[in-house]
């Protein structure tokens, strides 16, 4: 069975770039789920990642009990361009999300920002996270990293019987808007640090760098992937040397199959639905239920719980937290 709602594929008539919006359910609620830019090879590959990326968005906004399903917009640009109709490719997938009157609502993602925000929405209401000026939450970073901050608490509780991060050792990969703020706040909390990104002029002082291939296989108690997804794959979890995995990326895992050798491997792979979820959470909990901001952060604290139940349930049933996750998701749907 075709498992999505809706997808629109188009050439965008502002732009003339391949448009694609996935509506994977909205049997919880309205879609929601961020807008992707970026340059594929072919814009199936784009239209893959805009499936994959929507029904991961259905089983976050379950996992983290939001009253919503799951969508994407990915904006493919050609291989190496600049982005000279990046206005007009923004404008186009307004113009699309517009059609789906309130169906699917989108956000930032990989390639855009609240800036970005607030130019699809000269086409359309139905976005998340402009800038507060125009009348949004703005940033959704400072949320997905308290998230992953409040998950990687309750990953060493669980892995290692105190939430202390001052106690361990992390890896984080990838040091963009999400992985910087989480670097900071772990070395706030006065935890043992190596950090990593492809490009160093992310590079911060006093910290120790390495490279992108070192820092995946570092030896640490947890491994924190930031940057982009698919990274953990049969060729690359052989080469892990942490016990732990929580990180702000989506689908970081290459398959589904992969769950099962980083569990028989004794690596606790926390899924990315849960511990990526904060800023949906707060952006929702600020914009469309008008909670004032303690409130909305104290929702993106709660992620701690919803992981240490995963980690709980899975423990107690011998089977992958992935595979706990996707259960306690389909159980949440209506
Ligand atoms: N921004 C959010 O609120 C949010 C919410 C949920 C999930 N996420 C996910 O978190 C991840 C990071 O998001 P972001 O907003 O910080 O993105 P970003 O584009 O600001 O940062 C990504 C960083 O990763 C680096 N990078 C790319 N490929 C790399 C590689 N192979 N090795 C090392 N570093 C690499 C980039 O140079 C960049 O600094 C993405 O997977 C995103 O989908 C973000």
């Amino acid at each position: 069975m075709f498992p999505h709602q809706r997808v629109i594929v188009r050439r965008g008539p502002e732009s003339g770039l391949p448009i694609i919006v996935a509506v994977h359910s909205t049997a919880r609620g309205p879609a929601i789920g961020g807008c992707r830019m970026a340059a594929y090879p072919d814009w199936r590959d784009g239209l893959d990642d805009a499936l994959r990326l929507s029904a991961a968005m259905t089983t976050k906004c379950a996992l983290a009990g939001l009253p919503h399903g799951g969508g994407k917009t990915v904006i493919v640009l050609p291989p190496g361009a600049a982005g000279p109709a990046r206005t007009a490719a923004l404008h186009d997938a307004g113009t699309t999300i517009e059609e789906l009157a309130g169906a699917y609502a989108t956000g930032p993602d990989v390639g855009t920002g609240p800036d970005d925000m607030a130019v699809i929405g000269e086409r359309t209401e139905h976005v998340f996270c402009r800038p507060a000026e125009a009348g949004g939450s703005g940033d959704s970073s400072p949320a997905t990293a308290a998230g992953t901050i409040a998950a990687l608490r309750a990953l060493c509780e669980f892995r290692f019987g105190s939430p202390d991060l001052s106690r361990r050792s992390f890896a984080v990969l990838g040091l963009g808007r999400v992985g910087a703020r989480v670097a900071r706040l772990l070395a706030d909390a006065g935890a043992e640090l190596t950090v990593s990104d492809i490009d160093d002029s992310k590079r911060p002082e006093n910290v120790a760098w390495t490279d992108p291939g070192k820092c995946l296989a570092a030896e640490v108690d947890v491994l924190v992937p930031a940057a982009l997804g698919g990274l953990l794959t049969p060729r690359t979890v052989p080469t892990l040397r942490c016990r732990a995995i929580a990180g702000p990326a989506n689908n970081q895992l290459d398959r589904e199959s992969t769950a099962a050798l980083l569990h028989d491997r004794g690596i606790v792979w926390a899924p990315d639905a849960v511990v990526s979820a904060g800023g949906i959470i707060h952006a929702t909990a600020v914009e469309l239920r008008h909670e004032p901001p303690a409130r909305a952060m104290a929702r993106v604290e709660a992620i701690g719980d919803t992981l240490g139940r995963v980690l709980r349930a899975a423990a107690t049933d011998g089977i992958p937290p992935a595979e706990a996750a996707t259960r306690l998701a389909r159980a949440a749907m209506p």
